[in-house]
């Protein structure tokens, strides 16, 4: 008993929607279990692993459009997509059995959506290319096809229980042979008592084998051979038909379709030969009865197929026997060195492994709508079809790939080895696009892959121009660092050449890395950019260039100032009639020199000529200005009075010899000083203004012809002058009075005649000492004495020495005379007293003294070196730095060095209390 494959195919839920049975082997289990007890089928354990398009649902898998079979870069596997976003269907996720089948067309004529998935994801053939084949199955109905089949290639194909006569295959089943890239199509047997006298479907099943397949199997039993249904000639005569109708242009036909008649139940005595040659006279006469379109009425069968024949034995009765004879027969199938090899490469379709899918449901749609069908322009829509498709695929991964190139470029940043990082881009993406589409329909795939090409391109070429555009911003960053470093360690004669090479290094580095990132077969061009960038630099260069210039002016101008102020002190400071002159003189020898340094530099930096024209005039409009400000500074009213005064006490203070005048009373100080102030009052004059003459025509042609010259020459206003005059005059009559005192103080000295009479007087005296030794060698030893101590210059200490030795000697003739008066007066304690005790009695003034005479006299007791030293400096600054400020009164100070006799009339010089401060303090008690 057959059971229906139908029982596993999906079936409409009740609002009508398609559902796909989930798991066929769960489903067929159930079903087995549910009919165990009255028909249960084991056909559906024999095919555990089915998927069939419901016969109510004319796209009951379209959940999924056709996907590209390229995948780029990772590769797509089922496991995988579950994994990230279940982009498969649960029946072809559970079909993880190779030899799954697949209802690819099913009894309604519905072309199952699936197909693509199932040579990606079960049979994974998609990537195979061309390296694979395609067998289809032919015969009545139940004559044994599935079983064969099963047999031969180790599918799974749903076969007839022997106990139920029934069709089992309606439609058309896929499944992968197994071990072998072979696809086999178990195509609905023919002359079914289901589809009566309807030979429709037979038709479209052989139209739609022979577009795909290469080789088909003719089933039938040995004893039909000779009968011409039984022996499947009407449907023979219906491929030769079809065949025709496919390939009508016989320049289009490329290659044969095998049909390997394979004779079943060959039991009778009939050779294998015999019996083919049977079919193929049958055939034969099939095919002359064929009414052939225009242009092949001559052709021949053998122009569009090869024949092979062979039989096997009786499946039940020779078991063995049948089983070796299969096994023999499928080395047909796998072997290539076998010599009856069925799969030729002339019998191959050409239609790549991941379009094979696109390209059978095209084909059955064209069968279907009974439009024509040309397999040719299948072909070439087919080759459009899959290389737009796979272009888009690799498109999409290239644009993934490509995005990190994105963000640094945005961000304004050159991406190094970028022409070498998208060629690597392209030559990978084309590379996937040549292996995927260039089995295709060559014109095609050529003219796809430059529109591929183009597209890429295109999406590149944007990545090169954001490279272009940071390339010269970049370049002109490094051109204004490059500058500035190098300007930094140069020398300004070198200013024009650093810039120009620093330039050219600029552009031609840009031009190189914008060259590198070019593809080959593109166009891509930078000039623009390039020509932009010159304008760039050039702005930048010229920028320099004028900020070097203003550097370079105010150099010049703040150098010829100084200048100016030399020459205008100078000149100014000795007037005279040609100062004027002489100053103008000064002026232009002073820009001669710095127009010639402005020239050199200007012609450096490659100012042009008329440019630098106007650099120069620029320069001297400055120059002038700047010289007539220095004067107008030096001629204020200030340095005038200054200026005049200077010269008055020049003429008057100084003879013509230039020395210093004393004057003396009979001297002519009302003379001197009339001419003096004659002579300044012709000088005022000189500077009121700035006198051009004899220059004023060179200044005019020296100075731009806008600039009046005159306008800016006047110094001295008549009020100023006036102001001027009156000062000048308060100023030289303070230095003729000064003249005048110093007349009186010079005559302030002892008069003359007084030095006579002293002379007069003394001639006697003079005499008696010259004319007596004695006096004489006195004379000549305190001579001689006297001019040692001046040579050596030692009047100070002498001097010091002397008043000590006199002190000394005062206090001890004073001691002796108190001594002497003690001892003649009858009173004297009392005397004695008087003079030297009770301090209190005195005033505070007296006190003061007093007070300092012990301080003094205390120093005095004491004839040490110190107390020359501490003489010495009484006066001094350095006397307040002494270590104790109790002992010294500001008052005391200045009497000491003279009054320590006076001192030693009130305290003996060896008292105690003389010589400690505790008995000057009980004293000020
Ligand atoms: N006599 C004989 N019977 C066979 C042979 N092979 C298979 N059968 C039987 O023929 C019956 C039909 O087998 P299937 O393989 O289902 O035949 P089929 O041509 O695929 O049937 P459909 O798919 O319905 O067209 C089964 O009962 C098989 O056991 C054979 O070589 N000789």
């Amino acid at each position: 008993m057959a059971s229906d494959p139908s029982a596993s195919v999906p079936s409409l839920d009740p609002a009508g929607t398609p559902s796909v049975v989930p798991d066929v082997d769960q489903a067929s289990a159930e079903q087995f279990d549910s009919e165990s007890d009255t028909t249960a089928s084991p056909r559906a354990h024999d095919s555990p692993t089915r998927t069939a398009v419901s016969p109510k649902s004319p796209k009951p898998l379209k959940t999924r459009p056709f996907s590209p079979s390229f995948s780029y870069p990772a590769e797509f596997s089922p496991r995988a997509a579950q994994r990230n976003g279940n982009l498969l269907s649960p029946t072809l996720a559970a079909a993880q059995d190779p030899q799954t089948q697949l209802q690819v067309i099913n009894e309604d004529q519905d072309f199952n959506q699936e197909f693509n998935d199932y040579m990606r994801h079960v049979w994974h053939l998609a990537d195979s290319g061309f390296d694979y084949n395609l067998v289809a199955v032919f015969g009545s109905q139940s004559t044994g096809k599935s079983t064969l089949l099963n047999r031969l290639f180790g599918t799974q194909f749903a076969v007839m229980h022997e106990e139920q006569r029934q069709q089992t295959t309606k439609g058309i089943w896929i499944s992968k042979g197994q071990n072998m890239n072979v696809l086999i199509m178990d195509v609905e047997g023919t002359d079914g008592r289901e589809r009566g006298e309807d030979q429709e479907f037979e038709r479209k099943s052989a139209l739609f084998s022979l577009a795909t397949a290469e080789v088909l199997i003719v089933n039938m039993w040995e004893n039909m051979v000779g009968l011409y249904n039984g022996a499947n000639m009407g449907l023979l005569k219906t491929v030769f038909e079809v065949n025709l109708q496919l390939f009508h242009d016989r320049n289009s036909r490329k290659g044969k379709t095998l049909l390997l008649f394979v004779i079943r139940d060959h039991v009778s005595k009939t050779s294998l030969d015999s019996l083919a040659e049977a079919v193929q006279q049958d055939l034969n006469r099939i095919w002359s009865e064929l009414s052939k379109p225009e242009g092949l009425e001559q052709c021949v069968i053998g122009d569009y197929f090869d024949f092979m024949f062979t039989s096997l034995p009786h499946k039940l009765l020779q078991q063995d026997n049948f089983n070796r004879q299969v096994d023999q027969l499928r080395h047909r199938f796998m072997d290539p060195s076998h010599p009856a090899y069925v799969f030729k490469s002339e019998y191959h379709k050409r239609i790549p492994a991941d379009g094979f899918p696109k390209y059978a449901e095209s084909i059955w749609e064209k069968i279907v709508t009974n439009r024509d069908l040309d397999l040719p322009t299948q072909q070439e829509l087919l080759a459009q079809y899959r290389c737009d498709e796979i272009a888009s695929a690799v498109f999409d991964a290239f644009a993934e790939a490509i995005q990190s190139l994105k963000p640094p470029l945005e961000a304004g940043r050159v991406v190094d080895n970028l022409g070498t990082q998208m060629d690597d881009h392209r030559r990978t993406a084309l590379a996937h696009f040549d292996k995927n589409a260039g089995r295709y329909h060559s014109e095609v795939y050529q003219r796809k892959r430059r529109e591929h090409l183009a597209k890429l391109n295109s999406e590149l070429h944007l990545l090169f121009l954001a490279q272009v555009k940071n390339l010269a911003k970049q370049s002109v960053r490094q051109f204004r660092e490059s500058l500035k470093q190098r300007l930094a360690m140069t020398t300004d004669q070198d200013f024009s050449t650093v810039i120009v090479s620093a330039k050219a290094q600029a552009l031609d580095q840009f031009n190189e890395q914008a060259r590198q990132a070019i593809l080959d077969e593109t166009e891509w061009a930078f000039t623009a950019e390039a020509e932009q960038l010159d304008q760039e630099l050039q702005l930048i260069t010229d920028q320099l260039k004028q900020e070097e210039l203003n550097r370079l002016m105010r150099r010049l101008e703040k150098s010829v100032q100084n200048q100016y102020t030399d020459a205008v002190s100078s000149v100014l400071n000795e007037p005279h009639t040609g100062m004027w002159g002489e100053l103008l003189s000064q002026f232009f020898a002073i820009n001669e020199s710095k127009e010639q340094l402005l020239r050199k530099r200007a012609t450096g930096l490659q100012v042009p000529t008329e440019e630098l024209d106007q650099l120069v005039t620029q320069f001297r409009l400055v120059a002038w200005e700047a010289f007539c400000q220095r004067i107008h500074d030096d001629t204020s009213e200030q340095m005038m009075l200054v200026r005049l005064r200077s010269c008055l006490e020049d003429r008057f203070r100084y003879d013509d010899q230039g020395l210093p005048r004393v004057w003396k009373p009979g001297d002519d100080i009302d003379g001197q000083f009339n001419k003096a102030k004659d002579s300044m009052s012709q000088l005022i004059p000189l500077f009121n203004r700035i006198d051009i003459e004899g220059y004023d025509l060179k200044l005019d042609d020296y100075l731009p012809a806008s600039f009046d010259v005159r306008e800016s020459l006047e110094l001295l206003t008549a009020g100023k002058q006036k102001e001027l005059a009156k000062r000048f005059k308060r100023e030289a009559d303070a230095l003729y009075v000064e003249a005048k005192r110093s007349v009186v103080a010079t005559t302030a000295r002892v008069p003359y005649w007084i030095v006579v009479l002293l002379m007069f007087l003394g001639w006697n005296e003079f005499i008696t000492v010259i004319t007596s030794p004695v006096y004489l060698i006195l004379l000549v030893t305190f001579g001689t004495v006297g001019y040692a101590i001046y040579v050596l210059n030692l009047a100070g200490p002498v001097q010091r020495g002397a008043q000590i030795v006199v002190a000394t000697a005062s206090q001890h003739v004073h001691q002796l005379l108190l001594e002497a008066l003690n001892r003649t007066s009858p009173d004297g304690t009392a005397t004695s007293a008087a003079v030297t005790q009770d301090p209190t009695s005195s005033s505070p003034h007296q006190r003061s003294i007093r007070r300092a005479h012990t301080v003094g006299a205390t120093f005095a007791s004491s004839p040490s070196s110190d107390d020359i030293e501490l003489d010495d400096l009484a006066g001094s600054p350095s006397l307040t730095r002494q270590p104790s400020s109790a002992s010294f009164s500001p008052v005391t100070r200045q009497p000491l060095r003279g009054q320590a006799s006076t001192a030693s009339l009130n305290r003996p010089s060896n008292s105690p209390s003389s010589r400690t401060d505790g008995g000057y303090v009980s004293d000020d008690d």
